[in-house]
């Protein structure tokens, strides 16, 4: 598991490390030294690099990484933001140690050079920069040179992924111990370019003390709850999901949900749809089965087949009172249950409702998957923009609707009512096509099906989804997904 560490917690392990016995110094030494060597990799001996440091430990990482940097032959300069007496605690000592001029900035430091170190604030953000902070932010990112970031890029917070004011933008962004949430959510992943992680000396133990709850979202997470069929199984041990589709001519989101489903594992995958549509759906299906539920009492009754344990509802389904009694009928009882699109928007009037339906039957797992625009017609607005981030405006609607939730995006968030979240990665931008929303659902419902936990099966499927889409890229199409998913799945099966 690879935890994501909020600015706090961060500040969390430095002091246990520090209660541990290796000094503040040591862990200053630590990243500066590192942040040297990513230089390097940049740079060669007799290259120029400008070093901007701020007035905190930042800044005294810089001011390690310049003498560091010396050291290997590299034409340094230097600029504080602030005076060097103002400097505190390690970040004075290491500018002690440091030899060369101490400049003010200026843009003409900026000319030339093979490498901006952007030192100037990392955790210890407290409000928008301005006034000089702002201005060589600007000159920075107007000088177009490769810039590597220590910690994160100066102006975005490191928790939120969210800069309130001005922001660095950089090539490549350094960090220690454990990413933060802010490398991974919009806009800070476009903004940090390519993250590493330096260990520094704290040891992996303070986790067991800070026990954080966001992971990213990577098969350690998930992989041992993942089903697979057993030697002396059978298709109705693997599960059988059941989509729910509407009318024929919206047949093609049910259609692509249920073949996802298959493609995950499931043992057998229904289609519930209106008699008259029944043709349509059958004329481009094989494996998948049909059943006739015209109305929520037709679905009723396909429901009283107990093995269909784990239901989809909102592809193709339409929005309104009908789609609204089809979800009340799928939420009577223990299985499993999917809610995308439709079935989502169906609630935007009475989420109240929605949520005390979830909450009547305790211990079985619902999954929602809005995209933003979903999500803020299903929670309101408010919760998305009134959150410090993508990732608790997740958190808080987990929370408050008694499900996993699924915000969508190139930076999906995965959160359960109980506060664990992931974040994903293994994405891809050919994802934003149409029908690439209705595979991801169908793949939850499979995994579902399985048996698999929601929180995993969810985390499970965003991951798979996005490693699919990544092995074909550009003319991807939504289609095409299902075809790709056996490479995935016999990676995750041989524990690749
Ligand atoms: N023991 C530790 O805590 C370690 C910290 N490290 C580094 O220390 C950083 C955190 O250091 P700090 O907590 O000192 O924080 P920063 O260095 O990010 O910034 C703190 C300073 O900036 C000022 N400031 C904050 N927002 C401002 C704004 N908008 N405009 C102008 N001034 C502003 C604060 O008043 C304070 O003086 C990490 O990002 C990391 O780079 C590393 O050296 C590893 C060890
Ligand atoms: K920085």
């Amino acid at each position: 598991m690879i935890e994501l560490l909020t600015t706090q917690e961060m500040g969390q392990a430095d002091r246990l490390a520090i209660e541990g016995g290796t000094s503040g110094l040591q862990l200053m030494e630590a990243a500066g030294g590192a942040v040297a060597e990513r230089a390097m990799r940049r740079t060669a001996p007799g290259d120029r690099v400008a070093i901007l440091c701020g007035p905190g430990n930042n800044g005294g990482d810089g001011f390690v990484a310049a003498r560091r940097l010396v050291e290997a032959g590299r034409q340094v300069r230097l600029a504080l933001l602030g005076s060097r007496e103002g400097l505190r605690g390690d970040a004075a000592t290491v500018a002690g140690l440091w030899e060369g001029p101490v400049e003010r900035f200026s843009v003409d430091m900026l000319d030339g050079v093979g490498l901006v170190v952007d030192a100037l604030f990392g955790a210890g953000l407290a409000r928008p920069l301005d006034g000089e902070a702002a201005s060589i932010v600007a000159a920075v990112n107007e000088a177009g040179r490769p810039v590597l970031a220590v910690d994160v890029p100066s102006g975005l917070d490191g928790t939120t992924g969210r800069a309130q004011g001005p922001v660095v933008r950089a090539t490549e962004t350094i960090t220690f111990f454990r990413r933060k949430p802010g490398h991974l959510l919009l806009p800070g992943r476009s903004l940090c370019g390519e993250v590493s992680v330096a260990e520094i000396g704290i040891s992996q133990g303070v986790l067991g003390a800070i026990l954080p709850q966001a992971f990213v979202n990577e098969p350690a997470l998930w992989r041992s709850a993942l089903a697979w069929p057993q030697p002396d199984g059978h298709k109705y041990s693997r599960g059988h999901a059941l989509v729910v589709g509407g009318e024929g001519w919206k047949s093609g989101a049910p259609r692509l949900a249920a073949g996802a489903a298959l493609r995950a594992g499931a043992g057998l995958v229904t289609i519930a749809a209106p008699f008259r549509a029944l043709p349509i759906y059958a004329s481009q299906l094989t494996a998948v089965m049909l059943a006739e539920a015209n109305n929520p009492d037709g679905l009723g009754d396909v429901l009283a087949d107990e093995r269909k344990n784990a239901v989809l509802l909102g592809p193709g389904l339409g929005v309104g009172a009908g789609t609204a009694a089809m979800v009340k009928v799928a939420l009577c009882g223990r299985r499993a249950i999917v809610l995308d699109a439709d079935a989502l928007t169906s609630f935007e009037a009475r989420r109240e409702d929605l949520f005390a339906m979830i909450a009547a039957e305790a211990g079985r797992d619902v999954v929602l998957t809005p995209h933003e625009g979903e999500f803020a017609r299903l929670f309101g607005k408010e919760t998305l923009t009134e959150a410090p981030s993508k990732l608790e405006a997740a958190r808080a609607a987990a929370r408050a609707s008694g499900a996993i939730v699924v915000l969508k995006g190139s930076d999906t968030v995965v959160a359960g009512p109980d506060g664990r979240a992931a974040v994903n990665e293994m994405s891809s931008p050919f994802l934003a096509t149409a029908g690439t929303g209705d595979v991801l659902a169908g793949i939850i419902v499979g995994q579902l099906a399985q048996g698999v936990a929601g929180f995993e099966a969810a985390a499970s499927a965003v991951w798979i989804h996005g490693a699919a889409a990544a092995r074909r890229g550009p003319g991807l199409i939504s289609e095409d997904l299902q075809a790709l998913m056996p490479g995935v799945l016999a990676g995750l099966a041989a524990g690749v």
